[in-house]
């Protein structure tokens, strides 16, 4: 038995999204080991960021259950969730395709933010930040030294003063994943984290994945089209073709499989060898 259905930290169960007559995402079953790099890879179109929204509390699912497994025993039913809980309780954190951070604050202030809900919760709902109570002093004190550390993990302590919209573009998605990580997740889902980056900056990308899963008991689970960055990081893919999940296993058990050529090259099944001795595979 895998690992992944041994100790899941997420298991997607017979989930189905429609947008009226649209199957987006039809009975869709898989599940992310815990402490793995699960790549969702398939077609534009697919299905995979469907698959993120409904998991993060952005669509409820038409029908299926999505449970979160934290490490302290307690579970959790995502599509029966508000996306606030999701990341505050249920300790899910996302990062999204079209970069969201807020361009006018400086990275600090972005990496603040992320922790609102902790800050206002030890102000007393303000007071105590207002009146600079030692509660709100010492938690104020916490945030500040974990964005300080997850700058400084991302390469971006330099800059933690300056405002995030004068960011290069590869800098900008390492702050986005900065973010997600002040939240303290169980489970990172990173839609398209690679787009955009030069080799470098891939290599680099690899590098961070690799040690939030080590160092920081952080399941991943990402959305990605860059091959080199799936077969090199990935301990499972999924793969999805029009909502539903065409092939589940290791990078290698998946790349050699017929129903992922047949996808990706865009031919019927039956046509797949013919394509694949044209192609020199
Ligand atoms: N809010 C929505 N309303 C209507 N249709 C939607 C909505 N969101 C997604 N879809 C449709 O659902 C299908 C799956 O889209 P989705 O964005 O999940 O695919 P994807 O695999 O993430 O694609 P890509 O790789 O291009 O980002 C598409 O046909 C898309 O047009």
């Amino acid at each position: 038995m895998t690992q992944w259905n041994e100790n899941p930290v997420l298991a997607i169960e017979h989930l189905t999204m429609r947008f009226g007559g649209l199957v987006a995402v039809g009975d869709l079953s898989f599940n992310v080991g815990r402490g793995d790099i699960t790549a969702l890879i398939g077609p534009n179109g697919a299905g995979k960021t469907t698959v993120f929204n409904c998991a993060t509390g952005f669509y409820k699912p038409t029908e299926g259950r999505i449970v979160m497994n934290r490490s302290n025993g307690e579970h959790f039913l995502l599509e029966q969730m508000a996306d606030f809980k999701i990341s505050a309780k249920a300790k899910v954190a996302r990062t999204f395709q079209n970069i969201r951070l807020f361009g006018g604050m400086t990275l600090l202030e972005n990496l603040m933010v992320a922790q609102h809900n902790r800050l206002m919760l030890a102000s007393g709902f303000t007071f105590g930040g207002i009146f600079g109570l030692a509660g709100f002093k010492s938690a104020e004190k916490q945030a500040v030294e974990k964005a300080r550390y997850w700058l400084e993990k991302t390469n971006l302590v330099d800059r933690a003063d300056a405002p995030a919209a004068d960011l290069p573009y590869g800098d900008q998605r390492r702050l986005e994943i900065a973010r997600a990580m002040c939240s303290g997740p169980e489970l990172l889902c990173l839609d398209e984290p690679a787009a955009g980056l030069n080799p470098r900056e891939s290599a680099e990308l690899n590098m961070l994945l690799n040690d939030i899963r080590n160092e920081h008991d952080t399941s991943i689970l990402l959305i990605e089209h860059d091959m080199s960055v799936v077969m090199e990081i990935s301990d499972h893919v999924v793969v999805l073709d029009y909502g539903e999940k065409i092939s589940d296993g290791t990078p290698d058990q998946v790349k050699s499989d017929p129903k992922v050529i047949a996808a990706y090259l865009g031919v019927p099944d039956d046509e797949v060898e013919e394509v694949e001795e044209e192609v020199g595979l």
